[in-house]
């Protein structure tokens, strides 16, 4: 018998947890439509070659320290566009705070959790399964809470408690992506605060998007999200010690072995586009298990949604390497992103100056 259609009005934790499920819906089945996305194709074991960047050294009075983690940092973003750091400063009971509330959350009633789905993309609180189930023909093994927290702060108001820390966990985060965004101009060979002010960070658009992944029976067929680059600038992750995530790395996979409470980050399309392709964002996607549900927080930053976002101008000149973005405002590229499917660099693209 074929396996049945659902459509994912509900959660796909609610469908993994029905009884005696085998297989998946054909409609979660990834592998047909994207092959070469498909989890069965080995991860390269590059895992231990991730780079590591020591956050305390950064921000070290120190300046051979801070010269050297500087260093350290812009060769990461700019082989990798993917990096851990350890020694940032957020204590160890928050991060694990922030996953237990999210499990919280995605434990309540579907009824509960309808309460908070939102309507649009531009909605402050929505949460839902796959990525944009309007689009996609073929659905991802996912269900996401996305609460935008900068400038303005919002948040569910479910589980209780939920609210109060997820307050102090992007608090905190966007104190360490200061610090990263901080190195990153530094090792431009732009003042510090250079990236800062042009985007105007201080109304910088932060977003907390919760995933959870469950338990999967076939996961050789399906995917968590597929290949896909985030739209801001950094994105800071921490995970329920259960893997998934992999990034691309000179045209292969990479599982990433988080080391015990490190933050996981990604550059964005958005840092692409300033640096004018000097660091390129990072493409990602995250596969899944049969044997642990995966919960992670994923805090994106970003400029002011209201910038006009182009490559930086020290780090254009007009003869020998010329603008190769157009300028966006942000608000308009991140609302087109989460108004389509989500496929590799697709967005980026749109925006890109090809030259002959
Ligand atoms: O679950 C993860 O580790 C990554 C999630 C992700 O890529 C995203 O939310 O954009
Ligand atoms: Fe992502």
């Amino acid at each position: 018998m074929a396996p049945m259609i659902i459509q994912p009005s509900i959660s796909v934790k609610t469908l993994s947890e029905s009884p005696n499920l085998k297989s998946i819906p054909s409609n979660y089945v990834n592998s047909a439509i994207y092959p070469s996305d498909s989890p069965t194709s080995e991860p390269h074991d590059y895992s231990n070659s991730i780079p590591t960047v020591d956050f305390s050294q950064l921000i070290s009075t120190d300046l051979h320290q801070r010269s050297e983690a500087i260093n350290i940092l812009n060769k990461a973003c700019q082989n990798w566009g993917f990096f851990m750091v350890v020694n940032h400063g957020i204590p160890e009971n928050l991060m694990k705070g922030v996953i237990d509330g999210t499990q919280g959350f995605f434990d309540l009633k579907e009824e509960e959790k309808k309460e908070f789905e939102g309507k649009h993309v531009l909605d402050p609180i929505r949460c839902g399964t796959s990525f944009n189930i309007s689009k996609e023909k073929v659905f991802f093994w996912r269900d996401y809470l996305k609460v935008f927290v900068h400038p303005h702060f919002h948040s569910p108001s479910k589980p209780q408690g939920y609210s109060d820390i997820m307050w102090e966990y992007c608090e905190k985060s966007r104190q360490v992506a200061k610090g990263l965004l901080d190195g990153i101009s530094e090792g431009l060979g732009l003042e510090e605060c250079y990236l800062e002010k042009a985007l105007d960070m201080n109304s910088g658009f932060q977003i907390f998007i919760a995933n959870y992944y469950p338990r999967c029976p076939q996961p050789e067929l399906a995917l968590g999200i597929p290949p896909h680059s985030d739209h801001g600038l950094l994105t800071l992750i921490i995970q329920n010690q259960v893997g998934g995530l992999q990034v691309q790395h000179q045209g292969k996979w990479v599982h990433v072995n988080a080391l015990p409470n490190s933050l996981l980050v990604n550059t964005g399309d958005h840092l692409e586009i300033f640096t004018n392709g000097k660091i390129k964002s990072n493409v990602h996607r995250v596969v899944v298990n049969n044997t642990s549900p995966r919960i992670s927080v994923a805090v994106a930053h970003g400029p002011s949604l209201e910038a006009i976002v182009s490559p930086a101008s020290p780090l254009v000149q007009s003869e020998s390497n010329p603008p190769a973005y157009m300028p966006k405002k942000y608000k308009d590229y991140m609302e087109m992103q989460q108004s389509n499917q989500l496929h590799q660099k697709s967005i980026l693209e749109q925006v890109k100056i090809h030259r002959k």
